[in-house]
C-alpha cells in the first residue's frame, strides 16, 4: 500500500473560502474582524510564524495588529499591554506568541487574556469548556487536525486514536476533541513503556512530541492514518516532522507531510477562531440593543 497524502494546504484553501464569506458578511454589518499578535523579543522562528499569520489575515480581509515588544520587557509591562488589548473594541482575537522569554511566567500571561478574545484557546476557561462540552475557543492545531480528518472522510466514531504527546497546546486538547467524536483515545508520552506496542494499535496516530522522526514504519499498523504535528529542524536546518514519512508511507492508509500538512491548518483555524469571535461580538451587540 502507498498512503495517500493529506494535503493541508488544499484543505486550508477550502476552509478559507468559507472564512472569507464570513468576513464579507461581518463587514456588511460594519465589523472588521481584528487579530492582535504580540511578539516579545527576536526569536527567528517566532518572527517567521508571526509574519505567516499576518499575511494570512491580510489575504482574507482580517485586520491584524502586530505588537512587537522588547526582549527584556517586564512581565508587568506585557500584562499591561494585554489588558489594553482586552479593552480594544477593534480587536476580537489576541495571540501572544510562545515561547516567551524565561523571566516571564507564561501561565500568568495566558490567564490575563480575556477568554472571549483567546483565539489560541489556551486560557483555562476555554480548556475547561472544551473538557466539559461548552462553547469556547478550540486550540488551533488540534482543531485543524479534526477538520482535516473530517474533510478526508476518515471515520472517527469507534476508531482507536493514539496520541503521542500530552502538551496543553496539542496533545491534551486533541484527546478531548477525538473523544467528542466518539473515538477511543489513548495518550502516550515520554514515560510510556513500549511505545510501539501502543502506537501499533492506532487506527489514527497523532504524533505531537517534537522528536525528529520518532515514529517509524515499525510503530504503525497497516492501513493506519498518520498525522504528523512535528516541527523539527534537522542538521541542515530543514523542517522535518515526528514521523519518518517515507518509511510510514508504504504502510499507512493516509499521512500528512511536513511541511504542507498540519501547519497550514493551524493558521487557518486561527483565522476561523478570530472570525468566530467577531461573529459572537455582533450577536452580543444585538442582544444588548
Ligand atoms: N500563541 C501561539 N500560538 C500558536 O499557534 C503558536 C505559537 N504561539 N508559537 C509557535 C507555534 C508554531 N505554530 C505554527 C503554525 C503554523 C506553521 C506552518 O504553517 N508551517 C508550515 C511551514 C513553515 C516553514 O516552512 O517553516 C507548514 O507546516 O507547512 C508552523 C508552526 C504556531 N504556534
Amino acid at each position: 500500500m502507498t498512503a495517500s497524502i493529506i494535503d493541508g494546504k488544499k484543505i486550508s484553501q477550502h476552509i478559507r473560502e468559507t472564512i472569507e464569506e464570513r468576513v464579507t458578511a461581518l463587514k456588511q454589518s460594519g465589523i472588521t474582524p481584528g487579530l492582535a499578535v504580540v511578539l516579545v523579543g527576536n526569536n527567528q522562528a517566532s518572527k517567521t510564524y508571526v509574519s505567516m499569520k499576518e499575511k494570512a489575515c491580510k489575504k482574507h480581509g482580517i485586520h491584524s495588529a502586530l505588537i512587537r515588544l522588547d526582549e527584556d520587557i517586564t512581565e508587568r509591562g506585557l500584562l499591561d499591554k494585554v489588558a489594553e488589548l482586552n479593552e480594544d473594541p477593534a480587536i476580537h482575537g489576541i495571540l501572544v506568541q510562545l515561547p516567551l522569554p524565561s523571566h516571564i511566567n507564561e501561565t500568568n500571561v495566558i490567564e490575563s487574556i480575556d477568554p472571549s478574545k483567546d483565539v489560541d484557546g489556551f486560557h483555562p476557561i476555554n480548556a475547561g469548556r472544551l473538557m466539559t462540552g461548552g462553547d469556547g475557543f478550540v486550540p488551533c492545531t488540534p482543531y485543524g487536525i479534526i477538520e482535516m480528518l473530517k474533510f478526508e472522510n476518515i471515520a472517527l466514531s469507534g476508531a482507536h486514536a493514539v496520541i503521542v504527546g500530552r502538551s496543553n497546546i496539542v496533545g491534551k486538547p486533541m484527546g478531548q476533541l477525538l473523544l467528542k467524536e466518539n473515538a477511543t483515545v489513548t495518550y502516550c508520552h515520554s514515560k510510556t513503556k513500549n511505545l510501539a506496542f501502543h502506537t501499533k494499535q492506532a487506527d489514527i496516530l497523532i504524533a505531537a512530541v517534537g522528536i525528529k522522526e520518532l515514529i517509524t514504519n515499525d510503530h504503525i499498523k497497516e492501513g493506519a492514518v498518520v498525522i504528523d504535528v512535528g516541527m523539527n529542524r534537522d542538521d541542515e536546518g530543514k523542517l522535518c516532522g515526528d514521523v519518518d514519512f517515507q518509511g510510514c508511507r508504504s504502510k499507512a492508509h493516509a499521512i500528512t507531510p511536513v511541511p504542507g500538512g498540519v501547519g497550514p491548518m493551524t493558521i487557518t483555524m486561527l483565522l476561523a477562531n478570530t472570525v468566530q469571535s467577531a461573529e459572537k461580538h455582533v450577536v452580543d451587540l444585538n442582544l444588548s440593543n
